[in-house]
């Protein structure tokens, strides 16, 4: 899908979709969707392949596009000028050829012998995800997990800088969580103009979340990330990414369990009838 730019105060253009098309988690990192990628305004952002056309990328490779990132920026920190395809894989928990893979989509083939120039690297990953540009936050919903997304110290080096935080609460409103003071429910459309807010983040129950996310598209929103357990209805133009942890946890009980399963037919194969066990040299 191509996300487009959103549009400020306007009323939410139809026709609405039901937003449950890309979950983080490893089963949508899994996913084998193309993402067209866009630019970011005009700061050249996209994945332009070496022909100079702009490539569709998996979703699986988008996402380990940002790991990449996180591991060549570490790598940078620490002074590295040029990293290996093997280097750069081992770090990043990717098979090399699966990293190659991803690379050439945005034209990174590195240089034989060897490998990839760090700083050229980030820059095409940058381009290619968007990040040429910082994309500021709106938290809405200010409790256990509001706080928590407020106060964490992560987001704006990464490019997300946190620059407004609403909830209902009267004991909340106006007190700094993070450094920035909690606004109103009400004031998200008029607040998120003003501050350029481009991500909603949603943790507020399920029940207020459907009517929080149309007040953070009447600001001009152009992409929500929800960790209320709800389906939320957005314009076309909107971005939704759902977050829900206990996805991860079924995940990582559904691995488990095929790897007992697996231990258990091992032993019973391994058993001979007479209750003797079979020896196996390789
Ligand atoms: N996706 C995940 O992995 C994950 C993990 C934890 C929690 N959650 C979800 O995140 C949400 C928040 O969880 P929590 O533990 O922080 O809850 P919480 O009860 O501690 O906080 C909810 C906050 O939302 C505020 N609120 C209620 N209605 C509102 C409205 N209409 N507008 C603005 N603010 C409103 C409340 O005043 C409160 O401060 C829940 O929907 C929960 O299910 C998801």
């Amino acid at each position: 899908m191509v996300a487009q730019r959103g549009r400020r105060n306007g009323p939410a253009p139809a026709p609405r979709r039901a937003s449950e098309v890309s979950e983080v988690s490893a089963a949508g990192a899994a996913s084998d969707a193309l993402i067209e990628p866009v630019g970011d305004g005009g700061a050249g952002a996209g994945a332009p392949a070496a022909s100079g056309t702009v490539r569709a990328i998996p979703e699986a490779a988008v996402a380990r596009l940002a790991v990449y990132l996180r591991v060549l920026s570490a790598m940078a920190e620490q002074g590295a000028t040029t990293v290996s395809s093997e280097e750069l894989s081992a770090a990043a928990g990717v098979n090399s050829a699966k990293l190659r893979k991803d690379l050439s989509y945005i034209g990174s083939y590195g240089t034989r012998g060897v490998g990839y120039e760090v700083q050229v690297l980030i820059g095409q990953i940058e381009r290619t995800l968007g990040l040429t540009r910082k994309h500021k936050v709106a938290v809405v919903g200010i409790g256990n997990l509001g706080h928590a997304l407020a106060n964490y110290g992560g987001f704006p080096g990464r490019g997300f800088p946190v620059e407004a935080l609403f909830d209902i609460d009267p004991d909340l409103i106006g007190v700094p969580v993070g450094g920035v003071p909690v606004s109103h429910l009400d004031e998200i459309p008029e607040v998120c103009a003003e501050r350029d807010i481009s991500i909603g983040v949603i943790a507020t129950p399920p029940t207020a979340a459907q009517s929080v996310c149309d007040r953070l598209v009447a600001g001009g929103v152009q992409c929500i990330l929800n960790f209320a357990p709800v389906v939320l209805q957005v314009p076309e133009h909107i971005e939704v990414r759902k977050v829900d942890l206990a996805v991860e946890l079924q995940i990582l009980s559904f691995h488990v369990a095929r790897r007992t399963a697996g231990e258990a037919e091992g032993r019973a194969r391994d058993s001979n009838a007479d209750g003797t066990k079979d020896v196996v040299v390789s």
